[in-house]
């Protein structure tokens, strides 16, 4: 299965916009948030038009029919990540909101002094300071796998710090910065022979990539719904149901409960007793329709699309002696994002030049100032690609490289750039 990038544009209104004065919009800041298909903003307008009404509680046509479909949704998320239904899919804000379900309703219960969580030292801040947060409530230490000069984690490190003083095992599936494709699987049977439970942060692997829980081996699994083609506002945990039934809700209030009474409270069946109040119903309906639409894309043809624009700017960008790339060599499989510097150029000076020709891309430390710790810089300019980036697209970008790098010296003599040359 595949498909062509410019038919898929057509199902994307936004990608015909032109900004900085007439300059045709070349969207390449998907890691960030993609874009949404007309069918996904539909769905959405359609709940709205036609059954909006709040779910569970009111005993009326549209209250029933908008609890329908926000029930199904969580069957289709939960199918499109491999789960076994609604019980084990929790929607949550973002991803963000989906680690921290985790950290509180299953860390805190099982991390005690002498414990640890082993993450890496590629983590996104959204699992990186939480369980920096958790193990300062807990008493317990937080172990990071190291990444190595080609940006993928060093498995023998990961061998030696996943012992049995380990609860937990938090782990990007694809980094938002490097582009790796770290291997779970691997890593989680490690953990497992630990007795150690698997979070994984699918936040840039379940949009781009084919994702089973089961093969991955993961107990939870985090992901966001607007890096899916899917809508702001609206997050997934998977969670094995056995590990929810034990777990203890972090957020409280209506929906989730059974029976109050002055002395006690009682909670309700999964998912629910992790939705805590009016919950993203219009969002949720539209993000199993985003589902819908990327199964139709196919995800082994998204992710092969995916590494071959990363492939083909990463070897462009390696012809260049004055481009430092981050990540995975030329060859090895890697999710359709390429952080880079260009020498003398300061990031953000670069991304504004790149904006002026209609080109979105991101800089700054994307959310992982430990890895740039690591890495040794203090930020990269990172493009990222979608099912609806074409070769053209990267082909504008490295136009505007060189015309940046044509600036260098030009920059460099400028008052307005020189305080901020990387
Ligand atoms: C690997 C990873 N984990 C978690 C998150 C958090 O997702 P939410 O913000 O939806 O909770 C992100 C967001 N990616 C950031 C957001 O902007 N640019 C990025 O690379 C991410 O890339």
């Amino acid at each position: 299965m595949s498909f062509d990038a410019d038919e898929v544009r057509a199902d994307f209104p936004i990608l015909q916009r032109t900004v900085a004065d007439g300059e045709p919009l070349v969207y390449l800041d998907n890691a960030a948030t993609t874009q949404t298909p007309e069918r996904v903003s539909t769905a959405e307008k359609s709940f709205y038009d036609e059954y909006n009404a709040n779910v569970h509680r009111g005993i009326h046509t549209l209250s029933h029919e908008a609890s329908v479909a926000y029930e199904d949704a969580h069957d289709r998320l939960a199918e499109f990540v491999g789960a076994e239904g609604r019980e084990e899919l929790i929607f949550t804000k973002n991803a963000t909101e989906a680690v921290n379900l985790v950290a509180y309703g299953y860390g805190v219960q099982h991390l005690d002094e002498g414990d640890a969580v082993v993450t890496t030292e590629m983590e996104h801040h959204a699992s990186l300071v939480t369980w920096q947060q958790i193990a300062e409530q807990t008493g317990a230490d937080v172990r990071y796998v190291e990444v190595d000069d080609d940006g993928r984690l060093d498995m023998d490190h990961a061998r030696e710090v996943i012992d049995d003083d380990v609860e937990l095992l938090s782990v990007v599936h694809v980094s938002n910065v490097l582009g790796t494709v770290n291997p779970v699987r691997e890593l989680a049977d490690l953990a497992h022979d630990h007795d150690a439970a698997v979070l994984v942060d699918g936040a840039q692997s379940v949009p781009t990539r084919p994702v089973d829980v089961d093969d991955l081996g993961a107990d939870f699994l985090a992901f966001s719904g607007h890096k899916m083609a899917g809508p702001t506002g609206i997050g997934c945990l998977y969670g094995e149901q056995e590990l929810l039934e034990e777990m203890e809700p972090f957020l409280f209030g209506g929906e989730m409960i059974r029976h109050v009474t002055f002395d006690e409270s009682t909670w309700n069946e999964l998912p629910w007793k992790f939705e805590a109040g009016t919950p993203p119903i219009a969002e949720g309906i539209a993000l199993a329709e985003a589902a819908d639409y990327l199964d139709e894309l196919g995800m082994d043809a998204v992710r092969e699309h995916e590494n071959d624009l990363a492939q083909y700017l990463l070897a462009e960008l390696e012809d260049r002696d004055d481009v430092e790339t981050y990540g995975p060599p030329p060859g090895v499989e890697r999710s359709g994002l390429v952080a880079f510097n260009v020498d003398g150029v300061h990031g953000h000076d670069l991304s504004e030049l790149l904006d002026d020709r209609g080109i979105a891309v991101r800089a700054g430390d994307h959310c992982t100032q430990p890895l740039h710790d690591v890495l040794d810089i203090p930020g990269s300019v990172r493009a990222s690609f979608y099912a609806y980036t074409t070769r053209e697209d990267v082909d504008a970008l490295l136009d505007a490289i060189e015309d940046a790098a044509g600036k260098r010296d030009a920059m460099l003599a400028s008052e307005r750039y020189h305080d901020r040359i990387l």
